[in-house]
């Protein structure tokens, strides 16, 4: 079982801002205009937004959950460009080893605070 695969069914409601997107995507701005197409169509309050949950790896260290998003670009760059907070996620846990193995490297660079990252108080289960 990959860790994509395993704890496959916690769903979580994460601030955009506060999952951090290591790899620079090659983007189909067409895949983008449809995914926007089909949010528009859907009620904003509503759990189905129309696409499914991007899956988020989650270390804790040093006390604070940070989360990772390696997949999921189209659906990111949707979510930002029509102005979502927070975005529909199956979060991963995993250890800061994994992390490191499914990276290939070093992660400490990944690890920086931000200005930008939201508290985890706002991170909500269903
Ligand atoms: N316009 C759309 N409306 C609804 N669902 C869509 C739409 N386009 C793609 N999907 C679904 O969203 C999921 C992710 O699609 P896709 O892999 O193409 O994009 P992505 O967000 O870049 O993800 P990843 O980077 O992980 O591949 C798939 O399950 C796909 O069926």
């Amino acid at each position: 079982m990959s860790i994509q695969t395993s704890n496959m069914n916690r769903i979580s409601f994460l601030p955009l801002s506060s999952i951090r997107r290591p790899i620079v995507p090659v983007l189909d701005e067409d895949k983008i205009t449809r995914m926007i197409e089909t949010l528009s169509r859907t009620d904003p309050q509503a759990i189905d937004d129309g696409l499914p949950p991007i899956d988020v790896l989650r270390v804790r260290k040093n006390g604070k959950d940070w989360y990772f998003g390696f997949g999921g670009c189209h659906r990111f760059q949707a979510y930002e460009r029509t102005g979502k907070q927070t975005v529909k996620c199956k979060v991963v846990p995993v250890t800061e080893s994994m992390l490191k193995m499914y990276v290939g490297g070093s992660v400490d660079e990944m690890f920086k605070e931000r200005s930008a990252d939201a508290p985890p108080s706002s991170v909500t289960a269903v």
